[in-house]
């Protein structure tokens, strides 16, 4: 599946910096404007913090899309998800990634590194990048979950 070139950020915890790094790579590989927002080693960190940083990042507009990445997916998903400027879905199959985007017009993705395989993972988020909003009766859904 072929997308046009966006900007994309990731951050993780500890738990899942090799699949962060495995899937930046591979977002560079396509072209997409990518940047990592660490952690860079495996020493033990805290998900919310890097979870409020991806957050941040992709409300400010300075990327499209987020992708939040620890163990489980759990924590940092709840961590995104406080910004009301994002809309975070918790991912590990193909099938949900598209309906992240078709109906609830998610702008990050998480997946858990500790549960999901790179191939698995590369499947979700190519789902993600290439499936664009729906609108209609899902636009009034969405404005709802965004306070005023
Ligand atoms: O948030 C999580 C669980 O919901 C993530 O899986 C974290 O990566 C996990 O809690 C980290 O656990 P660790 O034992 O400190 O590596």
């Amino acid at each position: 599946m072929t997308t046009p070139p966006v900007k994309i950020a990731l951050a993780s915890d500890h738990a899942a910096v090799a699949l962060k790094a495995e899937l930046a790579d591979w977002l560079r590989d396509q072209g997409h404007d990518v940047t990592d927002l660490g952690p860079d080693t495996t020493d033990s960190v805290d998900y919310p913090d890097y979870g409020f940083k991806l957050a941040d990042h992709v409300a400010s507009g300075a990327a499209e899309f987020g992708v939040a990445l620890c163990g489980s997916g759990i924590g940092i998903s709840i961590a995104v998800n406080r910004n009301p400027g994002c809309r975070c879905a918790l991912i590990s199959d193909s099938l949900s990634a598209r309906l992240s985007r078709q109906h609830n017009n998610a702008n990050v993705i998480a997946m858990g590194a500790r549960l999901i395989g790179i191939d698995a993972a590369k499947d979700c988020l190519s789902a993600f990048l290439a499936t664009p909003f729906e609108g209609g009766r899902h636009e009034r859904r969405v404005a709802k979950l965004t306070p005023a």
